[in-house]
């Protein structure tokens, strides 16, 4: 997966500006605030319909205008997808390919696969357990469409559920069989999500585990644990032996939607017990892991795009990933760097094709 060409009309600060791009590594270069995060943000973009810092689209609308366009040519087993991402003000968002609009983003994504390495990873070890969901959603998803229309139903049918409850306890009223139809419907979407988180993680884990080893040595011991009310119990289980308690909150206090995968260091959270550099290690093999777990399933290699991540890691990391690129385990790569003669220097070692763009 190559992306050839890429544009961009008043995506946050850049308000107009095309790229000729290499097949192997693209540099962006400048100082703090040039937009070299914007121009990765605008790839991610392309691949997920979305931008990786900021969730609510109208603000990646550049200050005082009213639309945006991220347009990009990728070359995929020789043919060309041309991906078209435009917001209007007040407008829902469109996502074209080839010139067709999709009806729904689940249709698009997948098509490009693409992993983000960024500062901002580090979300996933101090934000809640919703952060690292979604970290495993997007991994399965994007080379797994059931999983992904199992998930937005069963999402569906958690808010529907709630709404009930709600309505219950509002009109001091109950009835079984309807909350019945939900609960089975739960079970169904449940059940699969939940198989396939374990079946994921089964493969994913050992993967994650090799790509730190490598990063940071063997001594130290690390772990990824996937924690769910379903080891314990069945789904039905569940449903009914916290019913009281669902009437009384008011909502579906159980299922895979209160999962949680734990980052551990010596059987300890890392958040608490990890230094820096442990837990940036940790960060950067689970993304690598990401791209070697997509790559396995999706038979290319994803797009990699690392986000300043010269000035986050220390020399070994960074040697470690320019041993990756000369292995030939990546695709194509962008970096994004405040310093133009650091990017060059340890691109020149890869012995690889590269554009270094100053912005
Ligand atoms: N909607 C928007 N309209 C205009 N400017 C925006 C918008 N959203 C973000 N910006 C600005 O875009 C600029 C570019 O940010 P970006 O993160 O791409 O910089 P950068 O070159 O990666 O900097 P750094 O080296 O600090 O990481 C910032 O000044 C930011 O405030």
């Amino acid at each position: 997966m190559i992306l050839n060409k890429l544009s961009l009309i008043n995506y946050k600060n850049i308000a107009s500006k095309d790229f000729l791009l290499d097949a192997n590594i693209n540099c962006f270069t400048g100082n703090n605030g040039v937009g070299k995060t914007t121009v990765l943000d605008a790839i991610y973009y392309l691949a997920f319909g979305k931008s990786y810092f900021n969730p609510i689209a109208s603000q990646n609308i550049k200050h005082g205008e009213d639309f945006f366009v991220v347009d990009g040519t990728f070359h995929k087993q020789g043919t060309e997808e041309r991906i078209v991402c435009s917001l209007k003000k007040g407008q829902k968002k469109s996502i074209k390919r080839n010139g067709k609009a999709y009806d729904k983003l689940s249709e698009h994504l997948g098509l490009i696969p693409l992993v983000m390495i960024s500062p901002a990873d580090s979300d996933l070890i101090v934000e809640g357990s919703e952060t690292r969901r979604k970290f495993i959603d997007n991994v399965i998803s994007q080379s797994n469409h059931t999983y992904l229309h199992n998930l937005i139903s069963y999402n569906k049918i958690v808010s529907q559920r709630n709404a009930l409850l709600k309505y219950f306890a509002l009109n001091n009223t109950y009835d079984a069989t309807s909350l019945q139809v939900y609960n089975e419907q739960l079970q169904t979407y449940g059940n699969s999500i939940y198989a396939e988180r374990v079946a994921f993680l089964n493969e994913f884990i050992p993967i994650f585990k090799n790509r730190y080893n490598l990063i940071a040595g063997n001594n130290e011991q690390i772990n990824l644990v996937y924690d769910s009310q379903l080891h314990e119990a069945t789904f039905e289980e569940l449903l009914d032996s916290n019913l009281k308690k669902d009437r009384v909150l008011q909502y579906t206090s159980v299922g895979i939607h209160k999962d949680d995968l734990k980052f551990e260091i010596d059987t300890f959270p890392i958040k608490k017990f990890g230094s820096q550099g442990q837990q940036k290690s940790f960060l950067i093999a689970l993304k690598l892991a990401q791209f070697d777990f997509i790559k396995n399933r999706a038979q290319v290699k994803p797009i990699l795009l690392l986000d300043d991540i010269f000035d986050k890691l220390d020399e070994h990391r960074v040697t470690h990933i320019v041993q990756l690129v000369n292995d030939d385990t990546f695709g194509q790569i962008f970096i994004s760097d405040t310093h133009t003669e650091r990017t060059e220097e340890v691109v020149k070692k890869t012995n690889q094709s590269y554009q270094i763009f100053k912005l």
